[in-house]
This record gives C-alpha cells, sequence and structure tokens, in this order.
C-alpha cells in the first residue's frame, strides 16, 4: 500500500482529495494536516467521511510527512515553495495541487502570482502532470505540478488541433465558465449566495493567472507561441467548468474530419470522453467523476470551429487529477480509485 500524507486538508481539494482515497484499493491514509483544526477529526468536519476514516488533523511536521510514499499539497500558493525541497529530501515524492511548479519560467511566475518564486531550484525537476501529453515523465516524477481547473479543459480542447498544426496564426478565444468552489472554501463576500445565485459574470478580463499556464501548454502542443484571449466567468453552480473555445481554420484540407481527429487523438485516454457530433456536453455529466467530455463543432463553410469541453473543477481540475498523476507515479492502474460515474441530476 501506498503511504499518502495531505498538507491542507480543509480545503475543497483536500476534502475531495480524501473522498477519492479512502475507497483507493492501493492506498493508506496516514497524514493529513491543518494548523486551525489540529486535534480535530477529519470526520467531524466532514460527516461525508464518517466511517470511512479515524484520522485527526495534525500540524504539518516533515518527520511524519516524510515517512510517508507521496505527499499531497492542497494549499494556497506558496506553502509548496516552503516545504516541498525538504519533504523531497526524505525521498517521499510531492504532488502539488497549487500553481507553485505549473509555470517553467520563475520570473512569469511572480508577475503573475504578486509574490517571490521560493523554489527556483526545484523548477527542471517538476513535470506538468497533464497525463494525455506528459504520461512518460509523470510515471519517473519526484515533484509534480497538477495542472489548474481552466487550464485542464482549456488545453484538452484545443490539443488535437494545435498537435496537427491546423491552426494557422490567429488569436485563439477561451470562453470558460466556472462554478464557485473554484474559488476555494475560505469566506468571501463573492462566493456568498446571494453575490452568485441568479447571476452570471465574467472577470479577470484584464488578465487572470491561469493564461500564461494555459498558454505555456498551447505552445507545447503547438511547437510556437499561440496567441490566446482567456475570459473566465462565474456561474451560480457549485461544481464545474464550461469551456466553449472558438478557433477559424478557413482553409482546412477538405480530407480532415474534426470528430474523426478527436477521436483518434483520445481513444485510449480513459479520462477523455469524445461526444458524438453535434454534442453539447453539459457540466453535469462530469459532476464528481474525473472525465472531461469534449465536441467538436466545424462549420465547414466558414472554417469555423467550436469546441465544446466540460470538467468537474475539483476533480479532473484538481483532486481527480492529482490521483490520476499519483497512480502513473506508482505504476498503478491510471484509474485506481478514480472510476466514479457522475451524478445525475
Ligand atoms: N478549488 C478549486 O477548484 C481548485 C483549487 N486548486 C488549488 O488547490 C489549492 C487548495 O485550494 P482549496 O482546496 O480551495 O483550499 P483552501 O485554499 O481553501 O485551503 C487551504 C488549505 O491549506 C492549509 N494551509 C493554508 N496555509 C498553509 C500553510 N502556510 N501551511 C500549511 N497548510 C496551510 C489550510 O489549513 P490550515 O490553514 O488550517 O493549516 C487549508 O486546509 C490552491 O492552491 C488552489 O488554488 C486547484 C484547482 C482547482
Ligand atoms: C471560480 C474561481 O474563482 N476560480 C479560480 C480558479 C480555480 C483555482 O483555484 O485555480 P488555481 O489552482 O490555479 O488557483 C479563480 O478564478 O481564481
Amino acid at each position: 500500500m501506498i503511504k499518502v500524507g495531505i498538507v491542507g486538508g480543509t480545503g475543497y481539494t483536500g476534502v475531495e482529495l480524501l473522498r477519492i482515497l479512502v475507497n483507493h484499493p492501493g492506498v493508506e491514509l496516514c497524514v493529513i494536516t491543518s494548523r486551525s483544526e489540529a486535534g480535530t477529526p477529519v470526520a467531524d468536519m466532514y460527516p461525508n467521511l464518517r466511517g470511512h476514516t479515524e484520522l485527526k488533523f495534525t500540524v504539518p511536521d516533515t518527520a511524519t510527512l516524510g515517512a510517508c510514499d507521496v505527499v499531497f499539497f492542497a494549499t494556497p500558493h506558496g506553502v509548496a515553495h516552503s516545504l516541498a525541497a525538504e519533504i523531497l529530501a526524505t525521498g517521499t515524492r510531492v504532488i502539488d495541487l497549487s500553481a507553485d511548479f505549473r509555470i517553467q519560467d520563475a520570473d512569469e511566475w511572480e508577475a503573475w502570482y504578486g509574490q517571490p518564486h521560493g523554489a527556483r531550484e526545484l523548477l527542471p525537476e517538476a513535470v506538468y502532470g497533464l497525463p494525455e501529453v506528459k504520461r512518460d515523465d509523470i510515471r519517473t516524477a519526484r515533484l509534480l505540478a497538477v495542472p489548474g481547473c481552466y487550464p485542464t479543459s482549456v488545453q484538452l480542447g484545443y490539443l488535437p488541433l494545435l498537435e496537427n498544426n491546423l491552426l494557422p496564426e490567429q488569436t485563439l478565444i477561451a470562453d470558460c465558465k466556472s462554478g464557485v468552489s473554484g474559488a476555494g472554501r475560505g469566506a468571501k463576500v463573492g462566493s456568498l449566495l446571494c453575490e452568485t445565485s441568479e447571476s452570471v459574470m465574467a472577470y479577470g478580463v484584464a488578465g487572470h493567472r491561469h493564461l500564461p499556464e494555459i498558454r505555456q501548454g498551447l505552445a507545447w502542443f503547438a511547437g510556437k507561441p499561440v496567441s490566446l484571449t482567456f475570459v473566465p466567468h462565474l456561474m451560480p453552480m457549485v461544481r464545474g467548468i464550461h469551456s466553449t473555445l472558438y478557433a477559424f481554420a478557413p482553409d482546412l484540407d477538405a480530407s480532415v474530419d474534426l470528430q474523426t481527429l478527436y477521436e483518434e487523438r483520445y481513444v485510449n485516454e480513459p479520462f477523455v470522453d469524445v461526444m458524438p457530433a453535434g454534442s453539447h456536453p453539459a457540466t453535469r455529466s462530469v459532476k464528481g467523476s474525473n472525465m472531461c467530455r469534449i465536441a467538436v463543432h466545424h462549420h465547414a463553410d466558414t472554417g469555423q470551429i467550436v469546441v465544446l469541453s466540460v470538467i468537474d473543477n475539483l476533480v479532473k481540475g484538481a483532486s481527480g487529477q492529482a490521483v490520476q498523476n499519483m497512480n502513473l507515479m506508482f505504476g498503478l492502474d491510471e484509474t485506481a480509485g478514480l472510476n466514479h460515474v457522475a451524478l445525475m441530476p
């Protein structure tokens, strides 16, 4: 059994990790930290876990975390910067759900996150954990950066087009909507029921910190810089991300069938489902599951391409993808513990 520790167990990604890991056949949960809730039984705070774990929250401590095989960080940005090196030094592997190691250019990270990069020396070995692209690197990673929620849905949506060099120089447009759990569990006026229900609003139009992360990934796929407009919106729902992705390919060779291209690219991917032509995937169809559902629409007469990509921000967009990466890192079945069917309705 793989011994697992979690730093930051009281946030939404932390409790989602617990929900997945308590039923994982290859895992023994050993440590779960919270400084503010130290001593509290986990199941007292999260009654959905009653009967599934006897663990209590403890304060983070390198000795106990270092006795684990892997430690997940479900903490705000900057925490993994300060703790990852000492945990790696014990031989324990690290999976970070924050953005600390996602962007390879430390100066760019500092510009977007507004704080000094606390672990530049670790960046060369950090692996970006998008299994559909980096599976071989993930298997041997010691330090793994779990992609952000918006970046996961946008990158998987554009990947087949960019990998096959089907989009000429242009500005791509990603119009994305998120549920409120994406803002985390911390109390904020903007997350209140009265602020979010019966209303939709864009935010971060001037620049959102996921933009450099998405651009980094799209440039890897295309082999050159990609211009992108990214506009996130807050939706009156708890979970889910819906990305409507636009591209324009007026000179696309008539022999290219985008439906077939997408189906063939993802045929062996356990967590990407290419929907039948003409589909409109709903966030509800992935709620609670690690699946990304994608539909591609192509208006051959105008050259307009519209890709729809939906995920659960807390599962494929965070904790599920983190466990998918753990499975790969430890040579387990990639889908172990992740076969949840989405909740309907
Ligand atoms: N919500 C989402 O949809 C997604 C979130 N993420 C990322 O996952 C991370 C966690 O987010 P979320 O689950 O919303 O959690 P929160 O940010 O709400 O919770 C943070 C957790 O970290 C702990 N923590 C805070 N500061 C420290 C510290 N200095 N040292 C040790 N532990 C600390 C807190 O416990 P305590 O203070 O008691 O120790 C708490 O358990 C963030 O980086 C977020 O950006 C990624 C993808 C999607
Ligand atoms: C709805 C909402 O507020 N979503 C968050 C993104 C989710 C997230 O936590 O992303 P990171 O892991 O990169 O921090 C936001 O826009 O900041």
